[in-house]
């Protein structure tokens, strides 16, 4: 299957999940897609090679996680919060951090990478897709500063090690949002005391028959 013949099976995964996108966003998604797919070769940016293997591994896996997303951007708008911003920590190709700039407009969303070619595709994928609230930082996560309302990963690293490395970048308000396989208790056991998960959510992505969840942590309140 070419990137071209995906456009079937991902507006019925969107379907799936109960996301309302545009033709626009859909087409962005599938652009996405093959962006990924001409430039792997180049700057091996995933594993993953195959377009079908794709669309379900990286492109429903991270649409799986935008309605929990904009299930909380909601809350930030309602508390004033309109023009909130998200780090995606270890982005690699842009999975997650790119599917939630073209799903969420309103989000500002910054990938960061160690590999300076990831990052430079992530540069070039906003130029080409349009997308003006994805940028590609080229750092290691422990240099930057926040605030980002939401810090997020996927396939980065253990909970203990992305909440330290990452604890710079949030500010007091803001949340961590990690995506994860099987439920990840030990990782949970192994947290700093100062940092509390306040939900584990299961997700469920269509057609793939895996355990997912998103394990979404905040810094405990202090005395
Ligand atoms: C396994 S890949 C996951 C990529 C992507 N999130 C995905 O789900 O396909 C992990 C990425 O984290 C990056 N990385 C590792 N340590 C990092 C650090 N300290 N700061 C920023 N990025 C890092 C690596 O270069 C790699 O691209």
């Amino acid at each position: 299957m070419s990137t071209t013949n995906l456009e079937t099976p991902l507006r019925q995964g969107i379907q799936a999940l109960g996301l309302t996108l545009s033709d626009a966003q859909v087409q962005q998604l599938l652009d996405f897609m093959a962006l990924l797919q001409k430039w792997n070769k180049v700057y091996n940016l995933t594993a993953v090679r195959n377009p079908a293997e794709m669309l379900t591994h990286h492109l429903l896996d991270s649409l799986a996680a935008v309605a929990p997303l904009q299930r909380h951007l909601a809350t930030l708008a309602a508390a004033g919060n309109t023009a909130p911003r998200l780090l995606d920590v270890g982005s690699g190709g842009g999975l997650p951090g790119v599917v939630f700039a073209i799903c969420c407009p309103a989000l500002d969303v910054s990938c960061v990478d160690t590999v300076a070619k990831k990052a430079a595709f992530i540069q070039q994928a906003a130029v080409a897709l349009k997308l003006p609230n994805l940028h590609g930082i080229h750092a290691r996560v422990e240099s930057l500063a926040g605030p980002f309302d939401v810090v997020s990963c996927r396939a980065f690293a253990s909970l203990p090690d992305f909440t330290s490395w990452s604890r710079a970048a949030l500010g007091s308000q803001s949340i961590w949002l990690a995506m994860k396989g099987k439920h990840p208790q030990d990782e949970i056991d192994a947290l700093h005391a100062q940092v509390q998960v306040f939900h584990v959510e299961p997700l469920t992505v269509p057609g793939l028959d895996a355990e997912r969840c998103i394990v979404w942590l905040r810094l405990a309140a202090t005395a």
